[in-house]
């Protein structure tokens, strides 16, 4: 319900149109919100540009979503599953809510090798974003917290909506209770932990979205450290570790002592394309004790248990599918044709002479224009060339004046965008 601005009406049109009122007070935490989610507002964006202009050839490099089949191998055992269902042989109802076991091993064998994470320490998931909230359930909401600034916009929204973040401070756009931990290519992407002061909870992404960098061993290895004297928990978000082409880390838990003070957070959606598909796990180690010495795992099942029924049987046949030496195959030649994209699109922002970071370790690309707002910027690509980016001021305060760009088009739209951003830029 909109207030009315027509002013000459006895009766607001509000006032007319509003029949009854619950005595229901709207969430303060609700209330704190910054606009909507960013993601979303992008949707919106595209949409309103399209109505206005219904014959552009619109191409979207916004919202991170993979944009390539799904081998063959894992579609099939996907079908499979779900034909079964329909013979009595082959009928499942509900699973364990921790995921099947055979694809919580796959997991474990595969993603952690040599890193002593156990097939019951691995929760299957409908994807991080869920799982991101039912950490967030976990964890009491007097708990402060640290982000990377910029970062994936779902660690702050889903604190403030649990009442771990504060007010707004409507200036520096940042909540009060939030430790923000600026990441720029000043200090490498990587915060000065000897000035940031002690939180509770860390949210550390890696490779982050959107600046594409992905932190080294001796980074993680002063995360960790910083962590255990801290006494702080960090919730590590490896949802593009699969995209890593160097030797940095792909789980927190290649670092020596991390089982004791680190939760991660994973999906299939990235590597796997399976953003519609919807799987993801988390992995909660038995070492990872309260204060109280009781261990989270044990509090994270239950929540589990109690908030969530298990992943569908038929999408974790196609999960455990990626698995298979042809499936993990294909999906890499998906991942490799991805980075060829990023590729291209850091090409042809350096040759416009603008400082271009990501692209090498993730499939986004994040692009400098300094003294410009991050949404002077997004609009004018937008107008100009037809085509939709992410604002970085979306990630953080720190991502204010850049953009991010994905690189999960199909070729042939990058390779326009490419030719359009040359000529408008
Ligand atoms: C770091 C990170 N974690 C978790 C997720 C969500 O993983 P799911 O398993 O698919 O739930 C994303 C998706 N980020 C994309 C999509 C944005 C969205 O949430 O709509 C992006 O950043 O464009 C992500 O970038």
């Amino acid at each position: 319900v909109q207030p009315s601005t027509n002013h000459s009406s006895s009766k607001s049109d509000r006032e007319q149109r509003i029949e009854y009122l619950t005595k229901i007070p709207r969430s303060v935490n609700l209330e704190s919100l910054q606009n909507g989610y960013l993601f979303p507002e992008i949707s919106t964006r595209e949409s309103e540009y399209s109505r206005r202009n219904p014959h552009a050839r619109l191409i979207k490099l916004g919202i991170g979503d993979t944009t390539q089949p799904i081998p063959d191998i894992i579609t099939s055992a996907m079908a499979e599953q779900a034909l079964a269902l329909s013979t009595a042989q082959g009928y499942k109802g509900y699973g364990p809510e921790q995921g099947n076991r055979e694809l919580r091993r796959a997991i474990a064998e595969t993603l952690y090798q040599g890193m002593e994470v156990k097939e019951n320490e691995i929760f299957v998931s409908d994807g991080a974003q869920c799982d991101i909230s039912r950490v967030q359930m976990l964890l009491d909401s007097s708990l402060s917290i640290a982000l990377q600034d910029p970062t994936f916009p779902g660690y702050a929204d889903s604190s403030v909506i649990v009442g771990r973040a504060g007010r707004l401070n409507a200036g520096s756009r940042k909540y009060k209770k939030i430790v923000y931990m600026k990441c720029e290519p000043e200090n490498n992407f990587f915060p000065n932990l000897s000035k940031t002061p002690r939180t509770d909870l860390i949210f550390f992404c890696s490779p982050n979205n959107p600046t594409g960098s992905a932190a080294s061993r001796q980074q993680l290895e002063q995360l960790v450290e910083f962590a255990k004297a801290n006494g702080s928990i960090i919730i590590y978000d490896s949802a593009y570790a699969a995209y890593i082409s160097d030797e940095s880390p792909r789980s927190i838990f290649e670092i020596p002592g991390a089982k004791e003070v680190a939760i991660e957070i994973s999906s299939f959606s990235k590597f796997a394309g399976f953003t519609g598909v919807r799987l993801g796990w988390t992995v909660v180690p038995e070492e990872l004790l309260y204060a109280n010495g009781y261990p989270m795992i044990r509090d994270y099942d239950r929540i589990v248990c109690t908030c969530f029924n298990g992943a569908s049987n038929i999408v974790q046949a196609g999960g455990l599918a990626c698995f298979s030496a042809e499936g993990f195959g294909a999906l890499k030649r998906t991942m490799g044709y991805y980075m060829e994209n990023a590729k291209i699109l850091v090409e042809t922002f350096e040759s416009m002479g603008k400082k271009v970071y990501g692209g090498k370790n993730g499939p986004y690309v994040w692009v400098h224009f300094p003294g410009l707002s991050s949404w002077q910027v997004f609009n004018q690509i937008l107008e100009r060339a037809a085509i939709v980016t992410v604002p970085g001021i979306g990630f953080g305060p720190g991502g204010e004046g850049y953009i991010r760009v994905s690189a999960f088009g199909h070729r042939e739209c990058i390779l326009e965008a490419s030719r359009r951003l040359t000529k408008v830029l």
